[in-house]
């Protein structure tokens, strides 16, 4: 399932202000790639570029190219629609449906995407979701009960349950821990490791520990300057990120010298 996406030459636009330019990175699938920068330096627009959520702001746009198995998710005959189903995303804030029971909250993608499941299949599915999500023995008898009576943390791995359930090639991750206490922050992290080997994975975090335990990969984002573009400065294997990066402004970020 998990694809790989190549991102070439990217600039992405609010309007006529430049947010983040020429970026260009290699995805790898059934791996996790970690973002990490200061406030303001783009991630969360580039990660929102990739599943085509960024159009979504008026006038917004991208230049550049992102192919996934190489197809150009830009392309004119592509429906924006089709990518998003692709390339799931989870929120800084677990976002479920709150008059939704935790059972209509997994099973409300599948619906949408196919109109004649049978009870049976959906009911399999979304066990398999919450499953997935390592959700399901804490749900499994309240599954009527509204999704927003779940703690924070099982919210979360509820918003993960119902990403997974219309199943993705890639999963973008907008700091998913930022919301939650520590134990709850062990649960996402122990579930991106165990989904990472059927996913493509993206995350972006503000946490450095999180991304130098959970990451394949590392991406260090920076502001050129003030008032100029994010750019992506360099992106390398984590523990090389961590142990000797190749860019001194890097090396500052993550020994906490600035951001
Ligand atoms: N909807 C928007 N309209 C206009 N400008 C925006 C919008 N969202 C973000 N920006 C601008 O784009 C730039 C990048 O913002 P973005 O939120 O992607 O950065 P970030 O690295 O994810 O920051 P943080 O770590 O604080 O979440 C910033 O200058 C921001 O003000």
């Amino acid at each position: 399932m998990a694809k790989r996406i190549e991102v070439k030459d990217l600039d992405i636009y609010y309007g006529s202000f430049l947010a983040v330019q020429g970026v260009s990175m290699t995805i790898q699938p059934r791996s996790i790639t970690a973002l990490i920068g200061p406030s303001g330096c783009g991630k969360s627009t580039f990660l929102r570029s990739i599943n085509r959520m960024h159009e979504l702001v008026p006038n917004a746009r991208v230049e550049g190219q992102i192919m996934m198995d190489g197809e150009d998710l830009y392309g004119p005959t592509v429906d924006p629609v089709g990518v998003r189903r692709q390339v799931g995303m989870v929120f800084q804030r677990p976002n479920p449906f709150p008059t939704m029971s935790i059972y209509e909250n997994v099973a409300a993608g599948l619906r949408l995407n196919n109109q004649r499941i049978k009870k049976a299949d959906l009911d399999d599915l979304v066990e398999r979701s919450l499953r997935a999500a390592n959700l399901w023995t804490e749900v499994k008898d309240r599954l009527a009960k509204p999704g927003s009576g779940l703690s924070g943390g099982q919210q979360q791995r509820l918003c993960i349950a119902r990403a997974v359930a219309v199943q993705p090639e890639v999963l973008l991750m907008d700091e998913p821990c930022s919301a939650l206490d520590p134990i709850s922050t062990q649960a996402i992290e122990d579930l991106m490791t165990e989904l990472r080997s059927e996913y493509t994975i993206v995350i972006v975090t503000h946490n450095m520990q999180q991304a130098a335990r959970v990451s394949t990969t590392t991406g260090f984002f920076n502001l050129r300057g003030v008032g100029q573009p994010g750019e992506l400065v360099e992106i390398d294997e984590t523990t090389k990120i961590f142990s000797a990066p190749g860019n001194k402004a890097t090396e500052d970020y993550i020994s906490g010298r600035f951001g």
